[in-house]
């Protein structure tokens, strides 16, 4: 372990984390500050604020400098030796933007090492003192506008690798601009959450990373650059505007191992770190979980944070408005695909709570009485006379499918489908349903990804989600993986692939010229699989997996059901 460590961040929606792996891989430190509870200052609940009048979700940019601050001084106390730390690489939650001022360049470049950074950093370098969050639901006219006048969800979809989103970067660029002309005006630059990530680590503005860009609609992903006329769009006005536009976000910086510049000298003076410490480009939190696992193909990992991703890898551009494709965010050629549900993990501790407002809760697991409620009961809750039981929980408003807020529970016999009354022994049924149903829908939607049967080899579950053996049960059962479902045992995946890519980019040989080693060749020389996974699900049942694909038709009606009522 002489040989140095490997910071992987993760700016996420609740929380920022921390994993400093050596070059083995080993993880060393894991530290974490949640927005909440250690910022309380700023009084955010689960990381942000909600407007719910104009459907806006959004969070404080002082609290996630003030909580990089606070982390940074967790490691300390932790005795992380920063003095070793060789490279640094991170993740930011997706589509989130920064507005910088005019004054943002000159305070970063002069970060006085006795202060902290907050107070250093805002207001005075941003033009906004929010980012948009990606629960916002804001942004429908401006999707609709843009996607008509490019021609569709479809044609949309192949140029930037998904239709238009509420939370995508671009519609939210194109609000913003409408509703504060002048912030958007004494806007200087636009950084993604994961680029003002790194900008804070360089002291100066980086550019924007390559995977991460396509989660703006304003990227096209064939062609390597923004689309001028999906950027003129956004930006209003005539060239001049297209132009300010495209200068305010900058470069993108296709090489995702790059070495963006040495850490700033702030972080030198006032922890320690080397002053030849480099900062790699700080991806998506998405594509940061794929760089946790060597991905194979027909391999998917669900992802189970705040919100839940399915995400795969694939050397096929393959694009639909049902779900997302990014460049990946290593290497050239390959992409990655993705479903990503707003009613994650918030919408399960909701049945959870109301689980445990019901029945006496377990003193030492707050999930106890929500597993066995959903472990108690046959696949759909089936009864001896064929009733099947299928609901739809969204306490937010969900992007896939497109739909508002609310809760749907639907019964299925030989009658046909019916919304339920009082057969539904409310909340106790709704377990297992939510599960079902979360996975219900990634599996309708992952199969054209997927194999021609829609049978993935391998499910690897990470995020806080993925330490419940009820979730891990009912995904194996619904999704029915022939290789079973792996658990990564670090549970905070896209910290980690982030401190591999930090790595990699030190320590990745030079093939020739500009063509180096393989982020995939690199990793698998060192990951070993015994260590950093297990098995927690058999995967596939035989006639359950079945069972399951039958009520798929019957489950997108209850969708459709849901969105139109
Ligand atoms: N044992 C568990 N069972 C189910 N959910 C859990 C469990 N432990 C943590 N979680 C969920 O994990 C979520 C946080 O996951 P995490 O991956 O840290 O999210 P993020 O990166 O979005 O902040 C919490 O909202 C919590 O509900
Ligand atoms: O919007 C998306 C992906 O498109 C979300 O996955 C965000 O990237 C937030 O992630 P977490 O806070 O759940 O990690």
């Amino acid at each position: 372990m002489s040989d140095g460590l490997f910071l992987g961040f993760d700016l996420s929606t609740q929380q920022i984390k921390v994993i400093a792996i050596n070059s083995k891989l080993e993880p060393v430190l894991q530290v974490n500050v949640e927005f909440d509870v250690d910022t309380p200052e700023y009084k955010t609940r689960k990381g942000v604020y909600t407007n719910p009048n104009l459907n806006e979700v959004f969070a404080p940019v002082a609290m996630w400098i003030k909580a990089l601050d606070i982390l940074l001084g967790k490691m300390q106390s932790a005795g992380l030796d920063f003095a070793k730390v060789r490279g640094i690489s991170g993740a930011g939650q997706q589509h989130g933007s920064v507005f910088w001022s005019a004054e943002a360049e000159r305070l970063l470049a002069s970060l006085n090492p006795d202060l902290p950074l907050e107070p250093q950093l805002s207001p005075n370098a941003f033009a906004h003192d929010m980012s948009p969050n990606w629960q916002d639901h804001s942004t429908a006219e401006e999707c609709d506008y843009i996607e008509q006048n490019v021609g569709g969800a479809e044609i949309l979809a192949q140029i930037t690798g998904s239709k238009t989103h509420h939370r995508f970067t671009g519609p939210q660029i194109m609000r913003f601009r409408r509703r504060h002309p002048n912030r958007y005006e004494n806007t200087a630059r636009i950084s993604l959450v994961s680029s003002f990530f790194a900008s804070l680590l360089l002291g100066r503005i980086a550019p924007l990373d390559v995977s991460d860009v396509c989660g703006m609609n304003l990227w096209d992903i064939p062609n390597e650059k923004f689309n001028e006329e999906i950027i003129q769009l956004v930006a209003g006005g005539g060239e001049n505007e297209k132009n300010e536009l495209l200068r305010k976000l900058g470069k993108v910086e296709p090489d995702g191992g790059k070495n963006l510049g040495p850490i700033n000298d702030y972080y030198v003076n006032r922890y320690g770190f080397p002053k030849s410490c480099t900062i790699t480009p700080i991806t998506g939190d998405n594509p940061a979980t794929i760089l946790a696992l060597p991905l194979r193909p027909l391999d998917v990992i669900v992802s189970l944070g705040t919100s839940t991703t399915l995400l795969v890898s694939t050397p096929v551009y393959k694009t639909s408005p049902a779900y997302h494709m990014f460049s990946h965010p290593t290497s050239k050629g390959l992409y990655m695909g993705m479903l990503c549900y707003c009613n994650g993990s918030l919408a399960r501790e909701k049945v959870r709570d109301e689980i445990n407002t019901a029945v006496k809760p377990s003193e030492t697991d707050v999930w106890a009485a929500f597993n066995e409620a959903a472990l108690s009961v046959p696949p759909l809750g089936t009864t001896a006379d064929g009733i099947k039981k299928l609901g739809i929980y969204f306490p937010l408003p969900e992007i896939v499918p497109d739909c508002k807020a609310g809760t749907w529970r639907f019964i299925s016999d030989a009658s046909g489908l019916r919304e339920a009354t009082n057969d539904w022994d409310i909340p106790i049924a709704d377990a297992r349903a939510i599960l079902e149903s979360q996975n219900l829908s990634m599996r309708l939607r992952a199969g054209p990804l997927l194999s021609s049967t829609g049978q993935p080899r391998r499910v690897y579950v990470v995020g806080g989600g993925s330490r419940n053996p009820a979730i891990c049960q009912v995904t194996g059962e619904v999704l029915g993986p022939s290789e079973g479902v792996y658990r990564l045992e670090l549970s905070n995946a896209c910290a980690l692939g982030s401190a591999y890519k930090a790595l990699w980019s030190v320590q990745r040989k030079v093939i020739r010229d500009d063509l180096y080693e393989s982020f995939e060749d690199f990793l698998s020389q060192r990951w070993d699989e015994k260590t950093m996974i297990s098995e927690v699900d058999n995967g596939y049942r035989k006639g359950i997996w079945e069972k399951y694909g039958e009520a798929l038709a019957v489950f997108a009606e209850t969708e459709k059901l849901a969105a139109y009522s």
